[in-house]
């Protein structure tokens, strides 16, 4: 038992020890694994930004990392090397697929709950739709980012945040604030100290000095472009020197700083040779002869201008080649070539319409210059009118615009409140569904706990019950052992006392009205010469087939005890004394009458035996004691031996109903015989 039940356990034992050593394992391997990719990745973007900076990178290297990233890389990972691509690539080419691509993403960052992901997404999102465009979208991702961003760590997210929020704002007008995220932005700076860091430190003061601008704070904006390009060339950043230098240029030619501008320009030029950058050498050149035409030295105006005009032509640069059209015939104007005024006018018209409102208006001031010139006054006067009026609705429309833009900060704040309301309910709906799931993984696992501890209950229990069964058979076999003889399976000697002691204790006076029981003492008749003769083996099968003949005759209720080797004990219940000798004589025939087959020998034999009724009514006592009975009858078997054998004594009844006939009939039964104090009945056996 003990060991089909241990099997059993040891095997559920050593399973589920497998199958958590398994998970374990595998969860440790998995776990190891993911952070080894992430390490790898990370190091791999640290490369290709190191290559980026020294402009060896290319997009190409950027997809080979990203095409080892999966859903199990960490978000802040793939939202950093989203980045970069975006960072990248150019302005013109960020299309739609590159913003559905980042709002995927930021969808991903907002699952996933970490914040420096989420900010670096919206960001990126405030500068995607601002590059697409879209004002509105880029002020709605701002305000969500604003409420973010004061719970940002890293100094990277951080000045990608302010940045695009500088940048966001001071195209709305917003300068103040612009200046505000643009410092922050340059306060992140301070804390990085990569290969970046000067890149980055320029875009900040470059935002500045463009704030700057837009609040025409020329000076402070010059200070920031001055200071710009002394970051620019510590970096080495040959390559924006030309832009640098131009916009410096511009801002001297606002401040009247006129030749230190041409310087700048030249400069610009200087550069822009140097990458073959067209466009802004033809810029260069139309401002050095606008500053050129302010200075009043018209024939190098003109010099540079026709110059410019040629190679714009070449390039068929439209707007340029109208710009210098219009300048040189102003020249010619100011020169005195007064029938030059109507193309100048008609060249005006054509330059209106590509150039912004409020660089119109300035053109404008040339014009009136050029009519007052040619003594044309009442078309100066009329021209002033019309650049007063022209400014006039100018400065309605950018007030309109500024009123709107105010809107439209209200509208994407209440976007903002929405969006962050829905995605708090979408928070709370996940973590809900995780909940449930958490609360269905539990219920399954409970169950499962609960089927394998029902299942090694189970076992426990068969195993205990099998055991039990084989206990009770065991123990009724020893019980059967002790209470039977092994030879006949009869009942033995000590069974029968103690079924008698048992017997006694139970007796009531119920009993009464009942027939005594009875006692038959039953022995074989030379059985010793059995023995001897037909050999012992015979001797045996006599036995146990007198055994079987006795038992045949006795009820249920009767026993039917083995009490010594050839000795028989048969007890009757409840036995009518006058059917007893009858009986017997049944009993005497049944042993005497048909001989035992054994061995292929026939053996007769017959038996000897005394009888007597219990409880015996002696007439002076009742003796309820079984074994003084049995004494009794022992005699009378006694007695027919003595008397020949295959014979029977019963002992009826006591004559003498006094003490001493009472001591005769227990102790000596033949001489109580001899005085005719007891009734006996002889019975004898079969012929
Ligand atoms: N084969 C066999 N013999 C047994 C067994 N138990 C007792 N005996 C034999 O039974 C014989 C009894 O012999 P005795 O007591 O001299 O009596 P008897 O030969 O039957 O003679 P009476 O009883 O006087 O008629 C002995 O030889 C015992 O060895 C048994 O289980 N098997």
């Amino acid at each position: 038992m003990g060991n089909d039940m241990q099997y059993s356990l040891i095997t559920l034992a050593r399973l589920l020890t497998y199958f958590l050593w398994v998970s374990t394992a595998s969860l440790f391997l998995h776990a190891g694994v993911v952070a080894q990719e992430t390490t790898n990745l990370e190091t791999q973007l640290d490369q290709y930004l190191l290559g980026y900076s020294q402009g060896t990178a290319t997009l190409a290297d950027l997809d080979a990392i990203y095409r080892q990233m999966n859903s199990n890389t960490p978000i802040q990972t793939r939202t950093r090397a989203f980045g970069y691509r975006v960072m990248a690539m150019s302005p013109t080419e960020i299309d739609e697929q590159t913003l559905n691509a980042a709002i995927a993403l930021a969808e991903e960052a907002n699952k996933s709950g970490v914040t420096a992901a989420i900010t670096e997404m919206k960001a990126l999102l405030v500068n995607l739709y601002f590059n697409q465009g879209d004002t509105r979208a880029a002020l709605v991702e701002l305000e969500l980012l604003g409420r973010l961003l004061p719970d940002v760590s890293s100094p990277r997210v951080r000045f990608l945040s302010h940045q695009a929020a500088g940048q966001l704002l001071g195209s709305v007008g917003d300068y103040e604030q612009a200046l505000s995220h643009y410092l922050q932005a340059a306060e992140a700076v301070n804390e990085t100290d990569n290969m970046l860091t000067l890149r980055r430190r320029m875009l900040v003061t470059e935002g500045i000095a463009r704030v700057h601008t837009g609040m025409r704070q020329y000076e402070r904006s010059l200070e920031s472009t001055i200071n710009l390009i002394e970051i620019a060339e510590a970096a080495g950043l040959e390559k924006e020197y030309a832009r640098l230098y131009l916009f410096k240029g511009y801002l001297q030619s606002i401040l009247l700083q006129l030749e230190a501008a041409i310087a700048s320009f030249e400069t610009s030029i200087e550069w822009a040779k140097q990458f073959d950058d067209q466009e802004t050498i033809l810029l260069n050149m139309n401002n050095i002869g606008s500053t050129l035409m302010e200075l009043e030295r018209y024939e190098e105006a003109r010099d540079i201008l026709s110059a410019a005009l040629s190679e714009a032509e070449r390039v068929n640069d439209t707007l340029t080649s109208r710009l210098l059209h219009f300048n040189l015939l102003y020249i010619d104007v100011m020169q005195g070539t007064l029938e030059s005024v109507p193309a100048l006018e008609q060249a005006a018209e054509q330059v209106r319409h590509v150039i912004s409102e409020s660089e119109y208006i300035d053109l404008l001031q040339y014009m009136a210059k050029a009519y007052e010139h040619a003594g044309l006054y009442e078309k100066t006067i009329d021209v002033l009118k019309t650049q007063r009026e022209l400014q006039q609705e100018f400065s309605r429309k950018e007030r309109n615009k500024a009123i709107q833009e105010l809107q439209l900060r209200a509208q994407a704040n209440e976007q903002a409140i929405e969006i962050e309301l829905l995605e708090q309910r979408n928070l709370a709906q996940q973590s809900k569904l995780r909940n449930a799931d958490l609360q269905k993984k539990v219920f399954y696992l409970l169950s499962l706990v609960i089927v394998l501890a029902s299942l090694l209950l189970l076992l426990a229990w068969r195993a205990a019950r099998r055991a039990n069964i084989r206990l009770q058979s065991l123990n009724q076999e020893l019980e059967y052992q002790s209470s039977h003889d092994p030879l006949t399976g009869l009942l033995n000697r000590r069974s029968f006392q103690a079924a008698m002691t048992n017997k006694q204790r139970l007796s009531d006076s119920s009993n009464k009205d009942k027939h005594p029981d009875a006692l038959i003492l039953l022995d074989v008749d030379y059985f010793k010469k059995v023995n001897d003769r037909k050999g012992h083996a015979a001797g045996d099968k006599v036995l146990v087939e007198l055994a079987q003949r006795l038992r045949s005759l006795s009820r249920n209720t009767d026993m039917v005890v083995r009490w010594g080797g050839e000795e028989f004990l048969i007890y009757l219940k409840e036995m009518d004394p006058s059917f007893l000798p009858t009986y017997v004589e049944k009993l005497l025939k049944t042993i005497g009458e048909t001989p035992v087959e054994a061995a292929g020998k026939t053996i007769s034999v017959t038996a000897t035996a005394g009888f007597i009724s219990f409880p015996f009514e002696s007439g002076v006592e009742t003796i309820h004691d079984w074994e003084r009975c049995l004494q009794i009858a022992d005699m009378a078997l006694y007695l027919g031996k003595v008397q020949g054998r295959n014979q029977a004594l019963g002992v009826m009844e006591l004559l003498e109903e006094n003490k001493a006939g009472l001591e005769a009939l227990e102790h000596n039964l033949s001489g109580a015989i001899e005085k005719g104090w007891v009734r006996t009945t002889h019975v004898p056996g079969p012929a």
